[in-house]
């Protein structure tokens, strides 16, 4: 696990968007991440992929809510739309998420797993949740997870319910790609910023690869930078 140290946000982001575009020739799937972290990693990729011809390019989210169909405000469909997809010129059908209103939900999980193997993933973008977890794999999850239905954590409901009218309508299901989905890309990526962060990142860093921290499973794979602030990386650096 490489760590790249950023003074804030903002210097986070502009460490992560060098770090991409350095390596930009070689991607061709990119996997992305939603929540506030990567926001502003999209904000200083959009000018130079505005310049790219995207024709060919693909990216595969995350994760997706349970119930919230792709035109839902919060879905993470419309998430990307909105930071992304929209002010990008890539054909839309190459931007991959899972389906969560799909009829056969099992299936969905199988059908995103395929899609994800088939494309091959060349670099993941990740953020992390102050409980660890990486995408909606939760504490406790299996480390050969691959894509599957979660039953998110309170903690993360309410985590995510700033994003919504009110806690109630957080979904509380999710579909989300597994650790062993996660860690059969290339190579990974993944953000932190702030001092909720802290112990997440601390965790992930210094424990033993164990689902109480699903981020340290990323500990077993040879390719894994981590960029944080100065508030993110307080624990590391005492
Ligand atoms: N499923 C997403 C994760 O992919 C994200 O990393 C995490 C942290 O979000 P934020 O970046 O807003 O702190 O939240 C959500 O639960």
């Amino acid at each position: 696990m490489r760590i790249i140290h950023a003074t804030d946000y903002d210097d986070m982001s502009k460490r992560a968007a060098s770090y991409i575009l350095e390596r930009f020739k070689d991607i061709h799937t990119i996997g992305l991440a939603t929540g506030g972290t990567p926001k502003g990693l999209y904000e200083q990729l959009i000018p130079f992929l505005q310049k790219q011809d995207l024709t060919n390019m693909h990216t595969v989210n995350l994760d997706e809510y349970v119930g919230l169909a792709p035109e839902h405000p919060n879905s993470y469909r419309q998430v990307m739309n909105k930071l992304l997809f929209n002010e990008v010129d890539i054909p839309l059908a190459n931007t991959h998420l899972p389906n969560g209103v799909a009829s056969d939900l099992e299936e969905e999980c199988k059908r995103y797993e395929a899609l994800i193997h088939f494309l091959g993933v060349d670099l993941q973008i990740l953020g992390i949740g102050e409980n660890g977890h990486i995408g909606f794999n939760e504490p406790g999850v299996d480390k050969n997870s691959k894509t599957h239905i979660v039953k998110l954590t309170e903690e993360t409901r309410e985590a995510n319910s700033r994003y919504f009218k009110q806690r109630e309508d957080v979904p509380t299901h999710a579909i989300t790609m597994g650790i062993q989905t996660i860690l059969a890309s290339k190579e990974i990526v993944l953000l932190a910023s702030g001092e909720h962060k802290a112990q997440a990142i601390y965790d992930m860093v210094h424990l033993e690869p164990n689902p109480t921290c699903p981020a340290s499973f990323l500990k077993h794979h040879k390719n894994v930078t981590i960029i944080v602030d100065t508030k993110a990386s307080v624990k590391l650096t005492g």
